[in-house]
């Protein structure tokens, strides 16, 4: 596959994965999400990977969400919302090896989605976390609440989700969102540590660690699936179209005039 969102390189058994839209703080489209599914099961099933690096191009953003401007309703690919994201989420806890994520910017709604589903997360000390679905017209009504409320306890995934604040990394350190917080310009290094250290350790034996953390929680695989039908009802009211034109033209949504359940 001809890759023209994401950069792939690998480098002492380290695959880097990085999607590659800087322009557009690395917001995912249709295209994007093909492109990251490819990524993951080209490093996930090669024996001489033993690790997987997820970053985003530039130093604004590790990931911003859905591109906004592809979607007016169902986003501009395949899938149930026209985004092929549950097939990239279920993968990255499908392959068999640990993906870091490499946080050096923004990682804001489907963004600090990747970072939940991610097995350990390192920060640039000016990166930022948070929800904005509840701004902007979506949800990820799956892995991003209910697997986030394992990360970060029950009330402060709803207070992440419901307030759409912003959290600093050494706020996301603290309530278990990330692993580790280091200066900007030590975060490659800190990365290539912790994915040295990896590559010495047993890849069946980490293997097997990783299946068995995801079996605890691989009841939210049906939560997803299940969401992303409701998200595509959602996507086609008005209510979320809203969300999304003011987005697109800068200004505050106004929800209020949507009754809401
Ligand atoms: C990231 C921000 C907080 C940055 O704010 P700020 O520093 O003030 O800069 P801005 O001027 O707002 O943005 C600069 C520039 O970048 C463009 N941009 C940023 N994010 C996006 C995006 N996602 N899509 C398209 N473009 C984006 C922005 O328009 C500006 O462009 P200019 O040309 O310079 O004007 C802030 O930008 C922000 O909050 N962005 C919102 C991002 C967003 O709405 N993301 C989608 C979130 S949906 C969600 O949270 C839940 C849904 C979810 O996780 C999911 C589940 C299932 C399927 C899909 C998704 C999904 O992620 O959509």
């Amino acid at each position: 596959m001809d890759y023209q969102d994401i950069l792939y390189a690998v480098e002492d058994g380290a695959a880097w994965i990085t999607i590659n839209r800087p322009e557009r703080m690395n917001a995912f489209r249709g295209r994007t999400c093909d492109e990251l599914i490819h990524a993951f099961g080209r490093a996930g099933w090669d024996r001489s990977i033993g690790v997987i690096v997820l970053a985003g191009a530039g130093e604004r953003a590790f990931c911003t969400g859905g591109d906004q401007s592809a979607h007016e309703g169902q986003y501009d690919g395949r899938g149930t919302i026209g985004l092929p994201i549950e097939e990239l989420q279920t993968l990255i806890r499908d392959v068999p090896k640990p993906v870091i994520a490499r946080v050096q910017g923004y990682a804001i709604g489907g963004g600090n989605v990747l970072c939940t589903l991610c097995d350990l997360t390192i920060a640039s000390e000016k990166a930022v976390f948070g929800q904005v679905g509840p701004k902007v017209g979506s949800v990820d009504p799956g892995f991003g609440t209910a697997l986030l409320a394992r990360s970060v306890g029950e009330k402060k995934a709803r207070e992440i989700w419901y307030l759409c604040r912003r959290y600093s990394a050494q706020e996301a350190l603290a309530m278990g969102l990330v692993n580790a917080v280091v200066p900007a310009e030590e975060l490659d290094a800190e990365v290539r540590r912790w994915c040295a250290e990896i590559m010495e350790r047993s890849p069946t034996a980490i293997a097997i660690a990783k299946r068995s953390f995801n079996a605890d929680s691989e009841n939210i695989r049906g939560i997803s699936s299940m969401g992303m039908q409701a998200l595509n009802l959602y996507y086609a009211s008005e209510e979320s179209k809203e969300g999304v034109r003011a987005f697109n033209e800068k200004r505050k949504p106004d929800f209020r005039k949507f009754s809401g359940s």
